[in-house]
């Protein structure tokens, strides 16, 4: 794999960049030279995105240089905000080389001690006749903002008058550009420490930090964009060869496992025998968006166990699945699993329960879980595991068991863990490692988890996907997958990774399509193979 396809999967927490960062230093890298380097990346690619002035600066970007893209310093305007660490250091930089392009620059920072470097180039900065500000009053209008206050460095709460500047610059409608991380989000969890600023765009240097992929920094990362500075591979790996791993799912990754390998001799029952469980009188709907999820997946033999009712809906919805009609309870739920001849549920290469069940079909459920096959569980069949204890009842499965909860089912399953909204990765981590279980936490952007403690991120996606079904799909097109896996040597952490990746790439194409309304759970599994084709 390239060198640079490998820094893009990795995602680090403000420790481990400190670490990798002090290897730099230590192996002779200059402290100076390093962030020399770093901010005049930045530099350029602030020059190369095509700025849009705002109107009060009486300047209209010509359409031609616009189209281009190219860079477009005369007229522009660009306020620079510097922080007391390196991060504001950066800023300095990029405020001299933007200064010597052409731009007209300010500085604000309300700060009165600075780190050695940070000083020194603050500094220069004032004696290129760069003027500085020390309140917010006094700013004048600029086209963009660089924000350079905090980066990785930042662990406390931001108070004023640093914290009400921030909310008043937020409400200028100016571009903000922010260096690392928008300046007030925790590295680790992606926290608003008291606030912060929304950046319309966020250049991340050198490797993924952790806040860009969890939950509450999502609104104010906007788009954002690593900066590679070349930072050694062995020094990453030396720093995170102990440390439980946390990947983002690439599509270099993930099409490394799709489509899954057919040999050209096989049959059905070698490309994996799925038993979906789901179901009831009062939630069809998500039986089929299940067995159309499997479908998609390739499994080779699909069975679905309904309460029979269902039964003659279910084969007209998927012809080419063996429907199970079950008996049911008087509210409609599958009262008993009642498999065909000469069939048990060994006879299954992985079971999938849950969607649409209702609690009424608590005894399936325990029947699934005391059998020793691969087994999903999701929507029902985790409030009815949660109702049973979901930390004992699972240490005692012999086989592999996937969680799929959205941060409510989480809650209700693991209650004794942190709150899965602060920190999304450390709860998936967590419930993973006390349960045994691969948890794959739903949310904005999607956490996988091993008992390792090793972690998988699904880094993007789209709000498309929060709708009724899409889980559903998900579940589906998992137990497809999971069932091929058992014959073809990939892990299921790998193949659980791969099927939200799948999942979330048929929404954002399918939102592309057809607008974020147009993504209903049922049009999803059309987009499901589009993504490979
Ligand atoms: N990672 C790299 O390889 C490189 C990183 N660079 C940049 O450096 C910052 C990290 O710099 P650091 O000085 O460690 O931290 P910060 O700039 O984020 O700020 C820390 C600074 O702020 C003070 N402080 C902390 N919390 C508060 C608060 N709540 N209120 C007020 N002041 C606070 C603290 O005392 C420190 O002085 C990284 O993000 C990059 O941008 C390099 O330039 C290049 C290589
Ligand atoms: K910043």
């Amino acid at each position: 794999m390239q060198r640079q396809e490998k820094i893009s999967q990795v995602i680090v927490t403000a420790g481990q960049m400190r670490d990798i960062e002090d290897r730099i230093f230590a192996a002779g890298m200059p402290v100076v030279a390093l962030m020399e380097k770093v901010a005049g990346l930045v530099a350029r690619r602030i020059q190369e995105i095509p700025q849009i002035p705002c109107k009060k600066a009486g300047y209209v970007a010509s359409n031609s240089l616009l189209k281009k893209g190219l860079p477009q310093a005369v007229g522009s305007r660009v306020g620079i905000l510097v922080g007391p660490g390196h991060n504001g250091g950066d800023a300095l930089v990029v405020a001299r080389e933007l200064h010597f392009r052409g731009y007209e620059v300010w500085i604000y920072s309300p700060f009165s001690k600075f780190k050695e470097l940070t000083s020194q180039h603050l500094q220069y900065a004032q004696s290129l006749g760069i003027p500085i500000y020390q309140t917010i009053e006094q700013l004048p209008d600029s086209d963009l903002l660089v924000d350079g206050l905090f980066g990785f460095g930042l662990e406390k709460n931001l108070t004023d008058p640093i914290a009400s500047a921030i909310n008043q610059l937020n409400e200028l409608s100016v571009p903000i550009y922010s260096i690392d991380l928008p300046s007030g989000l925790h590295t680790d969890t992606g926290v608003v420490l008291g606030t912060a600023i929304r950046a319309t765009h966020t250049f991340c240097l050198g490797l993924w930090k952790l806040a860009f992929f969890q939950d509450p920094a999502l609104e104010y990362v906007g788009k954002a964009e690593l900066i590679d500075f070349d930072i050694p591979l062995a020094d990453v790996e030396a720093v995170l060869k102990d440390a439980p791993s946390i990947k983002r799912i690439t599509p270099t990754t993930a099409l490394a496992t799709l489509p899954l390998p057919r040999p050209p001799v096989t049959h059905k029952y070698k490309e994996g025998h799925l038993l979906l469980i789901c179901g009831s009188r009062r939630y069809a709907g998500g039986a089929i968006l299940t067995g159309l999820g499997a479908r998609a997946s390739g499994v080779g033999m699909l069975s679905i166990a309904v309460p029979e009712s269902l039964k003659s809906l279910l084969v007209s919805h998927l012809p080419e699945a063996l429907i199970i009609g079950c008996p049911e309870t008087e509210s409609g739920a599958i009262a008993q699993l009642q498999l065909p001849e000469k069939t048990d549920l060994t006879s299954f290469n992985a079971i999938a329960c849950g969607p649409g069940l209702t609690r009424d079909a608590t005894p399936i459920v325990q029947e699934v879980i005391e059998s020793e096959r691969p087994l999903i569980l999701d929507a029902d069949g985790l409030n009815i595991l949660a109702q049973m204890g979901a930390i004992a009842t699972l240490k005692k499965r012999l086989a592999v068991t996937v969680l799929t909860p959205h941060a409510g089912e989480f809650q209700r399953l693991f209650p004794d863990i942190a709150d899965a909204k602060h920190d999304r990765v450390k709860a998936a981590q967590e419930a993973a490692l006390q349960s045994g279980a691969v948890v794959l936490l739903k949310g904005a952007r999607t956490a996988i988890a091993n008992p390792q403690g090793a972690i998988w991120m699904i880094t993007e996606s789209t709000p498309a996907l929060a709708r009724g079904g899409s889980g559903d799909v998900l579940t589906g097109l998992l137990g497809g997958l999971l069932a091929q896996a058992a014959t073809k040597q990939i892990s299921v952490e790998d193949i659980v990774a791969t099927a939200a990746w799948w999942h979330s790439q048929a929404g954002i194409l399918a939102a592309q399509e057809r607008t974020e309304l147009g993504v209903d759970a049922f049009t999803l599994t059309q987009y499901l193979l589009k993504v490979l084709s």
